[in-house]
């Protein structure tokens, strides 16, 4: 699924309404009858008290049907024009008029001692600006908004909680609207997907508004959304005659300083994830442990010697509790001057090419990368905002040639062109471990030679999904990353039932 910006969105309103022969009153109509579907089940149409903010252009004009709607249902509310302009749009002036005809009183509030008491408030609609903010809000609706944060009142912001960009950060003085909700229509924003702003939008839906999909696909973008639909078609089936064979090779590597858990479950997930034959390295203190928990596997007590004695590992997976000794650093070593066709690096790896900078010009192309945030600092230096963050990553993949998969909720992963950020996954994922499954998952889908950036994308997919379908036995609290590895086969039986 894409994410598109302001100019794109409206690029493809307009080609939906020239090909369905749609005024932009109908288009809205159409976006504003589905939200408006959404809030019913969010309030309660005889108790509650709903105000409803809109501002002067397309965003407001939802926020005018919307009362519309709502007080056809025989809704208690109160309808604020917050008028930060005298030009208004064509949707806007027509809804305007058909609140003047149903006799529903409009309040203007267009200067900061216009702002209503809003204690009477149950539920408030935020409409005052959605994608086409540019430039910072006035004053007066700066305080609006801190007023409407401030109440106890549900929030629901249509398309985009006001005050928030999406192309851009939001200075540390500027206010946003803090919905409860947001109903987003048809496609995801992007600063919901950023951790700064995204922890404020914790709760979107995506509202289908039935826009041209031929459109949407035309339309270039670096951002993208991981959804079922975009991973079903990569996932391949397993053939009737294949074999071991077949199915790769993979070589982890990890498990010293009394980390053995982290390269066995890293272990565990690969052989859950199809890799055809699964050998791990640990420090040998560790390998009875490996046997105990992954019969399948096989233990390699030199690594050096395997990885000189075979050029052919289909992935190797190095630096899950590797630790930061000298064995790790001689081990990197023997891993970067072997070159593996397909190389993960992971955790203590990362943190030994952060030390060690000259390294990075010595890994092969096209090895991936899986940060967190603490790692991914350590590698390409602090960021100013979340759009820095980006940026510097981008940069980083493009210099360095490689995939970053930067971990967190709404994982994000770079190839130094495009970002694709995923839709699955939940904070019971927020443990150690976590990354260490991850890492096993991607790990067996190089092996199997899944494309490098559609392995990641299925990688990071599935394991937000195991972690999802985990939560029908555990909690978020509760879950662990082994419970993760034990719920893979559902998501892949998932994925394994799209394909044709
Ligand atoms: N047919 C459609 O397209 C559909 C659209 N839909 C809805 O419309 C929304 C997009 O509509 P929109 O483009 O009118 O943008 P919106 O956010 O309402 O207003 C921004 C306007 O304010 C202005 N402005 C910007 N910043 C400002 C500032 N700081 N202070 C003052 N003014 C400022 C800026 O104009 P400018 O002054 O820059 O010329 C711009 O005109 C979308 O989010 C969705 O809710 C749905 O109904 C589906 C069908
Ligand atoms: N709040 C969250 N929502 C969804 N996924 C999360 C969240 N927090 C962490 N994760 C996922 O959990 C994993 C954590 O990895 P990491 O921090 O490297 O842990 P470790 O290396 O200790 O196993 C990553 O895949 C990350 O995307
Ligand atoms: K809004």
């Amino acid at each position: 699924m894409k994410i598109l910006n302001a100019k794109e969105l409206a690029e493809v309103d307009a080609f939906t309404m020239n090909s369905q022969s749609l005024s932009d009153w109908e288009l809205m109509e159409r976006a504003s009858s589905r939200a408006f579907l959404e809030i019913l089940k969010k309030i309660n149409p005889e108790k509650d008290f709903v105000y409803i903010f809109c501002g002067t252009s397309n965003n407001g004009g939802d926020g005018l049907a919307l009362a519309r709607m709502l007080n056809q249902k025989q809704v208690k509310i109160r309808v604020f024009e917050v008028a930060y302009s005298s030009s208004t749009s064509k949707a806007y002036q027509k809804n305007i008029k058909f609140l003047k005809e149903n006799r529903i009183q409009i309040n203007t509030v267009q200067n900061q001692n216009e702002i209503p008491d809003l204690n009477p408030a149950t539920c408030i609609i935020d409409a005052i600006f959605g994608v086409g903010l540019n430039r910072r809000m006035p004053g007066f609706i700066q305080e609006l908004v801190k007023k409407i944060n401030l109440t106890e009142a549900f929030k629901i912001s249509i398309d985009v909680p006001s005050g928030m960009y999406l192309e851009q950060s939001i200075e540390t003085d500027e206010e946003f609207v803090i919905s409860d909700l947001c109903l987003t229509f048809q496609l995801p924003k992007l600063p919901f997907l950023l951790p700064e702003t995204g922890h404020y939008v914790e709760n979107f839906k995506l509202i289908d508004i039935g826009l041209s999909e031929e459109k949407i696909k035309q339309t270039k973008t670096p951002y993208n959304y991981i959804t079922t639909s975009d991973v079903s078609s990569i996932l391949k089936k397993r053939a009737k005659f294949s074999h071991k064979g077949s199915f790769g090779n993979a070589l982890l590597i990890g498990g010293y300083e009394g980390m053995w858990g982290s390269v066995i479950m890293t272990t565990q997930a690969c052989l859950r994830s199809g890799a055809g034959k699964v050998y791990t390295h640990l420090d040998k203190t560790g390998r009875l442990v490996l046997a105990q928990h992954a019969l399948e596997s096989i233990y390699i007590q030199n690594c050096p010697k395997a990885l000189k004695s075979n050029p052919n590992w289909n992935a190797i997976g190095v630096g899950m509790g590797l630790g930061l000794s000298n064995n790790a650093v001689q081990l990197m070593e023997e891993v970067l001057a072997h070159q593996p066709k397909r190389l993960l690096l992971d955790a203590d790896a990362i943190n030994l090419l952060s030390k060690q900078k000259n390294w990075l010009k010595l890994l092969p192309k096209n090895s991936v990368l899986t940060p967190h945030i603490g790692e991914l600092k350590r590698l390409v230096g602090e960021w100013d905002n979340d759009f820095d963050k980006l940026n510097k990553a981008k940069q980083f993949c493009k210099t360095y040639q490689v995939v970053l998969i930067i971990k967190g909720a709404h994982t994000c992963i770079c190839d130094g062109t495009n970002f694709y950020f995923n839709s699955s996954g939940n904070p019971g994922l927020a443990k150690a471990g976590s990354g260490d499954v991850l890492a096993g998952v991607i790990t067996a889908l190089l092996a199997q030679n899944y494309k490098v950036l559609e392995a990641c994308q299925l990688g990071v997919y599935l394991h937000g999904v195991a972690a999802d379908l985990a939560l029908e036995s555990f909690s978020e609290h509760s879950l662990i990353a082994t419970d993760v590895i034990s719920y893979l086969g559902k998501a892949f039986q998932l994925l394994e039932s799209k394909i044709d």
